[in-house]
């Protein structure tokens, strides 16, 4: 019949080692770090896309009023040239459209009636009373022009004179885009090449077909904006969209980590950490320590005649035994620094960073008699109570390397089972001398203990 083991006043509360539900050291910080990394990426990605967009967005508007000031421009072209291949067009004299002055032709005016007199329009007078006919309008603007022309007032404003001289170093054609008084604009310029029909009227300003003579400009004064808020728009809420799945799946996977970092690092049947927890966290404590100059004690507690206990009462009452210490263990710390796992069977490890030897040979002193007072009983034991034997050692800021620390502890728990079990025994190996620091044998004989229940 296994005996009812009473719950270790030190268990649960107040404890300070690190249970199973507890947060693992460590591990959500570093994904968490990882995870502001990959949404940081992810934005920085969508930032990218939405300037390419808009970008693109401003060519496709760019390309698009080029192709329409290039369609104005060839209809004019055409318009004119029908005009040129009849050498002109005649037309009723009105207030408008007054007998051409430039136009040197003797057959530039014909007096049908009284009341009706034609005069001829050239390429030239024509493309003047369209762009005259289109300024009325608030569309698409145009302009015959020349650095050397005929008519003063066909002068070149400024950016058509540029791009007329860049017709004469072999300029194809000429567009951009332009701020207007409150919008955008685009201007669009190409060359009038001489053609023979030109000739009749140009031939005496040494024109020869081929020749350019001067351009004209087209002006859409209004440009349709891009839908540039719809692109923000949208790359807000694709941003947002997935900063939502990165941090949900983020989550998702930090869970299923920790889940199985904590299969991986805690002990199932006595829920603190295992062997190798207990090794990881040796080893950083270690470093700590040696940076920042501090001693670090190890304990090792082993349970006294435990294969009598369970041959006694069986495996599943040795199992919860082994809980009940681990219980114990853990209410035993006192600092947030302080660390117990399972080491393996029926082993026990404490790591008490910044504790010199003294002060951990009295901490498992305290666990030791907790251990008594709890009275597990054990009928073959000649204590009649479970208890531990605890090798105690001390790593002097970074003097050894944990494998040295844990053989050192190990040797002293040796000592203490030889010694009749139920004992607290300290390193033998001479510690290194420092100033005001106890002997190991002078902590040893401050120590007053086996202590019988
Ligand atoms: N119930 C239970 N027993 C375990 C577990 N792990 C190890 N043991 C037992 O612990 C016992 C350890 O026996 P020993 O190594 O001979 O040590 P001991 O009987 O405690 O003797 P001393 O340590 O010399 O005092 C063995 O019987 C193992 O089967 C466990 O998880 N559950």
């Amino acid at each position: 019949m296994p005996p009812q083991i009473p719950p270790s006043p030190h268990g649960h509360a107040g404890h300070r080692g690190i249970l199973e539900n507890s947060p693992l050291p460590g591990s959500a910080t570093s994904v968490s770090l990882k995870l502001i990394s990959i949404i940081s990426l992810w934005l920085l990605i969508v930032a990218a896309s939405l300037g390419w967009n808009l970008e693109q967005a401003e060519r496709h508007r760019e390309r698009l009023a080029l192709e329409a000031a290039r369609s104005f421009f060839q209809l004019l072209v055409l318009t004119r040239r029908w005009n040129a291949e009849h050498g002109g067009v005649y037309v009723p004299v009105t207030e408008q459209t007054q007998p051409n002055p430039y136009l040197k032709d003797p057959d530039r005016d014909i007096q049908i009636t009284n009341d009706l007199t034609l005069t001829k329009v050239n390429p030239a007078y024509m493309t003047r009373q369209l762009s005259e006919l289109a300024q009325k309008n608030a569309g698409a603007q145009f302009h015959i022009t020349s650095l050397n022309p005929i008519r003063p007032s066909n002068a070149a404003l400024p950016w058509e004179a540029d791009a007329l001289r860049a017709f004469e170093r072999g300029t194809k054609e000429f567009g951009q885009v332009f701020r207007g008084d409150d919008q955008w604009g685009y201007r669009y310029m190409a060359p009038l090449v001489t053609e023979k029909p030109c000739l009749k009227c140009h031939a005496d300003q040494g024109y020869r077909e081929g020749d350019i003579r001067g351009g004209i400009s087209v002006t859409l004064p209004r440009l349709t904006s891009p839908n540039s808020w719809a692109l923000i728009g949208s790359h807000i809420g694709i941003a947002l969209c997935g900063t939502l799945l990165i941090l949900v799946m983020g989550r998702l996977l930090i869970r299923a980590y920790d889940g199985l970092r904590r299969q991986a690092v805690f002990d199932a049947l006595t829920r603190i950490p295992n062997r190798r927890f207990f090794i990881e966290q040796l080893v950083h404590e270690m470093r700590r320590g040696r940076r920042e100059h501090l001693p670090l004690a190890l304990l090792i507690c082993d349970i006294d005649y435990f294969k009598g206990y369970n041959d006694t009462f069986g495996h599943q009452a040795g199992d919860v035994c082994l809980q009940r210490v681990a219980e114990l263990l853990q209410g035993c710390l006192r600092r947030g620094g302080d660390f117990c796992a399972r080491y393996g069977g029926e082993e026990f490890v404490v790591i008490l960073p910044s504790t010199e030897l003294s002060g951990a040979a009295r901490i498992g002193e305290q666990i030791r008699s907790a251990l008594v007072e709890l009275g597990i009983p054990h009928p073959v034991s000649p204590h009649r109570v479970i208890t531990l034997s605890i090798g105690v050692a001390c790593d002097r800021a970074g003097e050894q390397d944990h494998e040295a620390l844990i053989r050192d502890a190990d040797e002293a728990l040796y000592r203490a089972k030889e010694q009749g079990r139920n004992r607290v025994e300290i390193q033998a190996t001479p510690l290194t001398k420092h100033k005001g620091q106890p002997s190991a044998a002078a902590i040893q004989g401050d120590l007053s203990h086996p202590s019988e229940p």
